[in-house]
């Protein structure tokens, strides 16, 4: 029988690699504004939780409560979305511990989206590698198809087109730092990008320190040039990335995709925490330490 109950943990993510293109390299992924998106990314074990249980209509809640429409929510876009590819009515109440914070570049909305995406794989016994269940995250988010392969990947076209997978770096501790309030939507460092665009750096230094598991190397070539139009839409991220570079243990510091939040990649869990606590207590920025994951959003039933 199938079960009446399941929980999902739905990881975050940081981009190790983020190149943008500017417009003008690639027709297909510029179509409605997109730009072609080059990038490596690992999942994090700061995660959201996410109860699924069938219910007589569709029900997606956020605790704490959200501030938008629930019609909004890219968990109920998921649902109706797999729900019109598959034929079915996806009745069910979702309720979402949320942890991640938004507009942080972590990936929230679009972990949430593959962890119900994947849930109601699990309740209609849907085959894993169907291609419907790809075309569905792609229509909810560019970020959402990582999620559902959940092992360190690079992906292309829009971010979203997978092209290899790597061993984790698991556990591999973070220091993240944000401003404690406000954020960044990804929809505006793209258009802040397209003011001032400039080409990312070559990626195969970090594609292939990534399939060679060099961890230094790999830390060596973390990039992200949408990084400096976050900046420039949250000024106090700079001040962030300069204390982040300034602190002790600290190998590799950048932007967390389209911000606002910064990571830090330390030598040791310890030292992340230590600049976590720091950053709270001296600066008043929302900090959280962190470690890399193995993979993606996992159920657990009930
Ligand atoms: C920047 C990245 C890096 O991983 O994520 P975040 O850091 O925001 O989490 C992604 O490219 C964001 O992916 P996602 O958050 O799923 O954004 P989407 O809903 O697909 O797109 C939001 C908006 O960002 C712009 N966009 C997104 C992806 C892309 N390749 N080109 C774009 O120009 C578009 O204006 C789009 O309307
Ligand atoms: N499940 C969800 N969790 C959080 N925010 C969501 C969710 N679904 C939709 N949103 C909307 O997405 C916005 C954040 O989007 P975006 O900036 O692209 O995310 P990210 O935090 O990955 O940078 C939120 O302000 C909110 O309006």
């Amino acid at each position: 029988m199938a079960p009446q109950f399941i929980l999902i943990t739905a990881p975050g993510k940081i981009n190790l690699y983020l190149g943008v293109h500017p417009h003008g390299t690639d027709a297909e992924a510029e179509e409605s504004g997109y730009h072609r998106v080059d990038t490596v990314m690992t999942a994090i074990d700061l995660a959201d939780t996410i109860a699924m249980a069938p219910h007589d209509e569709l029900l997606v809640r956020m605790v704490p409560e959200a501030d938008f429409p629930m019609e909004q929510n890219s968990a109920y876009k998921a649902a109706i979305a797999m729900g019109e590819a598959f034929g079915r009515d996806p009745n069910f109440a979702i309720l979402i511990d949320k942890h991640i914070p938004v507009r942080a570049g972590l990936g929230g909305p679009s972990a949430d989206a593959a962890a119900v995406i994947m849930g109601l794989c699990y309740f209609w016994k849907i085959d894993a590698t169907d291609p419907r269940i790809d075309a569905v995250a792609r229509s909810i988010g560019s970020d959402v198809a990582f999620f559902l392969y959940g092992p360190p990947a690079y992906l292309s076209g829009r971010g979203d087109a997978m092209q290899e997978m790597y061993r984790p770096l698991t556990g591999t501790p973070l220091a993240l730092v944000k401003p404690m309030n406000g954020g960044v939507s990804a929809a505006d460092a793209y258009a802040e990008f397209d003011t001032d665009p400039v080409a990312p750096a070559d990626i195969e230094p970090m594609l292939q320190a990534m399939r060679d598991h060099r961890e230094q190397d790999i830390f060596a070539n973390i990039h992200n040039n949408l990084g400096a139009a976050a900046l420039k839409l949250s000024p106090e991220m700079a001040d962030i990335l300069e204390w982040l570079r300034a602190q002790d243990n600290v190998r590799a510091v950048d932007v967390c995709g389209s911000g606002s939040c910064l990571f830090a990649v330390c030598n040791t869990q310890m030292a992340a925490e230590k600049i976590a606590l720091s950053a709270l207590k001296d600066h008043g920025w929302w900090a959280q330490a962190a470690k890399m994951e193995k993979s993606g959003p996992f159920i657990a039933v009930g």
